[in-house]
């Protein structure tokens, strides 16, 4: 028997990422195969973007994708925002070249505010939320903050970017395949302070982090490399990422709704006090998924660099919260 659908909201669907992201959720790729889906696609109320959002919506209709029930254009988050399951909040302005994503928090934290009293208003209760539009972390926890009749859990940020990243650096250092690479994790802010922490990550079994055996390599090329990887993709793209972060918006829903069968994966979340990170702080946990719920794994033990690096994350949060309290 076919199951109802779900309905799906993307802001910002005709920018970059958008143009990466709504033909994987229609195909099925985000919330699987058998899954029907209807698209609440939201764009600012200005008469080029309106258009461009169009020509974005035929084209998703001209592949005829059987799992796509219906796809409507919105420039109101009310009715955008209406009876969804899934909130994709994509849409704010990115960063270029020389700015940090900290840069972007006046220009960008209002859209958020504006976005999450609408969900609370008119979202399923059960909605879960991605924020990906920077600064991630705090843009989801204004978003929240917004929405204070929603369960905190259902608010999300986007770090799968950074696990994603720190994977890949760390298959091609060991010489081995990503998918053999287990128990990694990225704590804190999507910034260049996050910690990625491949202390516990092994692989067929084994140590990754004794394989590797390089402290050096760890502090002085593997943190910065992931920590800097979205500049480096703006100095030589001239523009941020788009595909890579479309594809792990992607894989973080999918993990969320459809489970990660015990594996770890990276999300930002409200922290619940775990690991002494203040509670509602939205913070890159290591979690497993199952059931349509998220749980962090707990009992790690954290070493004095480890808690440096998570210290310092942890403060630059408090900071861009501190910035915004007077929006809330
Ligand atoms: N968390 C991550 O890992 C990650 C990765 C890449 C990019 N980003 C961020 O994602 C955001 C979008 O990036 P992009 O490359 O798609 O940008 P883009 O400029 O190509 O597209 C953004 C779109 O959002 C629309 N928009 C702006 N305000 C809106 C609002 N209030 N409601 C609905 N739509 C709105 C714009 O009209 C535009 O079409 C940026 O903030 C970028 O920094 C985050
Ligand atoms: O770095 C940016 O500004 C875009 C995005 O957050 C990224 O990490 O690629």
């Amino acid at each position: 028997m076919t199951k109802p659908a779900m309905r799906v909201a993307v802001t910002g669907a005709a920018g970059q990422i958008g143009y990466s992201l709504l033909f994987r959720i229609a195909s099925g790729e985000m919330l699987g195969k058998d899954q029907p889906v209807i698209l609440q696609l939201l764009e600012i109320p200005d008469e080029k973007a309106q258009k461009a959002l169009k020509g974005v919506i035929m084209e998703v209709e001209d592949c005829a994708f059987p799992l796509l029930q219906e796809i409507t254009a919105h420039s109101d988050p009310m009715t955008a925002f209406k009876d969804i399951d899934v909130a994709l909040l994509v849409g704010a302005r990115p960063r270029g070249p020389g700015m940090e994503r900290k840069d972007l928090l006046s220009a960008n934290a209002q859209i958020f505010t504006a976005q999450g009293k609408a969900l609370n208003a008119v979202a399923k209760r059960t909605v879960k939320v991605l924020v990906v539009g920077n600064p991630a972390n705090t843009n989801a926890y204004i978003a929240m903050k917004s929405a204070p009749d929603l369960p905190k859990e259902n608010f999300t940020a986007m770090l799968r970017l950074d696990h994603n990243r720190g994977l890949s650096q760390l298959a091609t250092k060991a010489g081995v395949a990503v998918a053999d690479i287990k128990t990694f994790t990225v704590w804190g802010n999507h910034s260049p302070t996050m910690y990625a922490d491949y202390r516990f990550a092994t692989v067929g079994g084994k140590s990754l982090k004794d394989m590797i055996n390089d402290q050096d390599w760890n502090a002085n090329v593997f943190l910065p490399t992931v920590g800097k990887r979205g500049a480096a993709i703006i100095d030589a793209r001239g523009l941020s990422s788009a595909a890579s972060a479309a594809n792990a918006a992607i894989d973080h829903i999918r993990d969320w709704v459809l489970g990660t069968n015990g594996e770890w994966v990276t999300m930002g979340i409200p922290s619940d006090g775990s690991y002494g990170i203040p509670e509602g702080t939205m913070f890159g946990f290591p979690v497993t998924c199952a059931d349509g719920k998220y749980t962090i794994v707990q009992g790690l033990p954290i070493d004095e660099f480890s808690q440096a690096c998570i210290n310092k994350t942890l403060a630059e949060l408090e900071e861009e919260k501190a910035g915004v309290a007077h929006l809330l």
